[in-house]
């Protein structure tokens, strides 16, 4: 991360520490409810510039005998880092992801993934993620990342026809 940082400001238009925060998109693998084989995250926002989410480790997630894909755990930080932004304005994506698997994560148990914003310098935001098994003093895995801001109009422009919302969202109603 860089020395020089910009100054942090909640936005005043997002969601208040406790409150459930607005999916990005209905469709989204992450927190889209209307993903048909999604995570269905829940995202609460936290004080300061944090975002919390638990998610049940369910049996289709499944990578190695009884715990949990890689690339799931992988998705579900994506996601709940990438909701961070957007306690401090314009949308961003994740430009780098970096996952360090700590401890076996076992099928049946809920996973307790905390994210937070690090620093922000221009358009890039630094995002570190944690997650536990309910013991916040023993993390499962860590993960940071680096989100660089979009304008989203323009950043979806050639692919939102290709969106399971296309007709919403280019019938003028997208769910920003
Ligand atoms: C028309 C209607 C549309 C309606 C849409 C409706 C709803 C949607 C609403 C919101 C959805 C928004 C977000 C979704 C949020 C979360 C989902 C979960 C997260 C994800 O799953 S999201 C998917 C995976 N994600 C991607 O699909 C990104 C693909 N990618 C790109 O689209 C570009 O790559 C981009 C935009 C990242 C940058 O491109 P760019 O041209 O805008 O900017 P540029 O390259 O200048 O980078 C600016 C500064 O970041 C530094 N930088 C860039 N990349 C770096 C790297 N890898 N490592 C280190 N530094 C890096 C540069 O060095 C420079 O730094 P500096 O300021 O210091 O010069």
């Amino acid at each position: 991360m860089p020395d020089e940082l910009d100054v942090l400001e909640r936005h005043p238009k997002t969601s208040e520490p406790g409150e459930l925060m607005r999916p990005h998109n209905m469709t989204c693998f992450g927190c889209g409810p209307e993903s048909p084989h999604g995570l269905h995250l829940e995202m609460y926002a936290g004080e300061g510039f944090s975002v919390d989410a638990k998610m049940p480790v369910q049996q289709w997630m499944e990578g190695g005998p009884g715990v949990i894909h890689g690339g799931i755990l992988s998705s579900a930080f994506d996601d709940v880092m990438g909701m961070t932004p957007r306690l401090i304005g314009p949308a961003a994506v994740t430009a780098h992801l970096q996952v360090d698997f700590l401890q076996p994560i076992p099928v049946g148990k809920t996973l307790h993934l905390h994210a937070e914003i690090l620093g922000k310098q221009r358009r890039k935001i630094y995002v570190e993620g944690v997650a536990h098994l309910g013991d916040p003093d023993r993390p499962v895995a860590r993960a940071n990342g680096l989100f660089v801001q979009i304008d989203v109009r323009a950043h979806f422009a050639d692919h939102v026809e290709n969106s399971a919302k296309a007709a919403e969202y280019l019938g003028g109603k997208p769910q920003l």
